[in-house]
């Protein structure tokens, strides 16, 4: 297999999910402090540890086949590279926001603002889609103190659960995107690094779907089982075991978490007993 090239981000959200999600798919990478650039010991990849910012053109230019990195900054910055694949982690939107006294009547308000952004092109196409025009100040990080010291108007930045935005006396006005971490792909890419990314994609679904399921095993009387099997979504028929206890089956199957509690009181509902719940380490399917 030939070696693939992964930038992940140095420090800060990003780097310890995204080691994270390589050592769950099995892949152990030799960490020295300090290291810019390191080799995994059982799998044909080289991990670049990078700026966030800078990860788009490494992308562009085939410096690295591909990398982790969030969404967000793709669309800020790399419109251009492909998606391979929806991490889970590093949920987040992009948002404009305005001080929390102010009146808010829709996006026309922006006219003629001062906007404060580390994200001007993502700003800038959604203002032209609604033929806004206003005064984008960039500034790298602490965006959300613009408009306290009088910088700026209103602000657009990243928000998870609002605290920063709270704190500073502001409110989100406007989403602009959603974003996760994603794998991304070099449009450089040679074939040959794409069958080792395969591999690696092969994985990583692997980790997700069991991060994304739980392993339920239950116990029902056998005129029940009819009546849970239709409950049960599962990856494929549930499997069913007789039970010691004469007239009873234990049943094993596999749901999903965004319906999990759903499952689990219709399961009870329909005359299921003990029931247990276990994490999926890897699911295949
Ligand atoms: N509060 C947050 N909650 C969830 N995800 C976030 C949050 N802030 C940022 N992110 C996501 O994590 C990514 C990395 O954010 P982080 O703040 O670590 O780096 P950065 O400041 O954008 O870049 P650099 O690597 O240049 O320091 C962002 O691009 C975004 O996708
Ligand atoms: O809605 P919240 O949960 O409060 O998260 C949002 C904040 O998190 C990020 O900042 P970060 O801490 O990464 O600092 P930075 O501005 O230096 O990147 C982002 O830029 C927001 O300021
Ligand atoms: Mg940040």
């Amino acid at each position: 297999m030939s070696t693939i090239k992964i930038a992940i981000q140095k420090s800060g959200r990003l780097n310890e999910d995204s080691l994270q999600i390589l050592k769950d798919c099995g892949i152990s990478i030799d960490n020295g402090k300090d290291q810019l650039k390191a080799s995994a010991r059982n799998f044909p990849l080289e991990v670049f540890y990078l700026r966030n910012g800078d990860i788009p053109q490494y992308l562009r230019d085939g410096v690295v086949d591909i990398a982790i990195i969030g969404e967000n900054v793709l669309i800020e910055k790399g419109e251009d590279i492909a998606i391979a694949e929806k991490l889970g982690f590093s949920k987040c939107k992009v948002s404009l926001a305005i001080p929390k006294e102010k009146d808010y009547n829709g996006i026309s308000d922006f006219q003629g603002k001062r906007i404060a952004t580390s994200y001007p092109n993502t700003v800038q196409q959604y203002l032209n889609k609604h033929n806004i025009e206003a005064d984008l100040h960039i500034i790298n990080g602490s965006v959300e103190i613009a408009p306290n010291i009088g910088l700026a108007d209103a602000i657009c930045d990243i928000v998870s659960s609002g605290s920063t935005l709270f704190k500073n006396n502001l409110k989100e006005v406007e989403v602009m995107l959603k974003s996760e971490a994603v794998l991304a792909v070099s449009p450089k890419i040679t074939n040959e690094a794409k069958e080792t990314l395969e591999k690696l994609q092969f994985r990583m679904r692997a980790v997700l779907n069991g991060k994304n399921s739980k392993y339920v095993l239950l116990n029902a009387p056998n005129d029940k089982i009819e009546a849970i099997i239709g409950i049960l979504p599962g990856m494929n028929s549930p499997t069913v075991l007789p039970l010691a206890k004469e007239g009873w089956s234990s049943l094993h199957s596999v749901v999903k978490d965004n319906e999990f509690w759903q499952v689990i009181d219709d399961l009870k509902e329909a005359g299921a007993e003990s029931i247990l719940v276990a994490p999926i380490e890897k699911m295949v399917l």
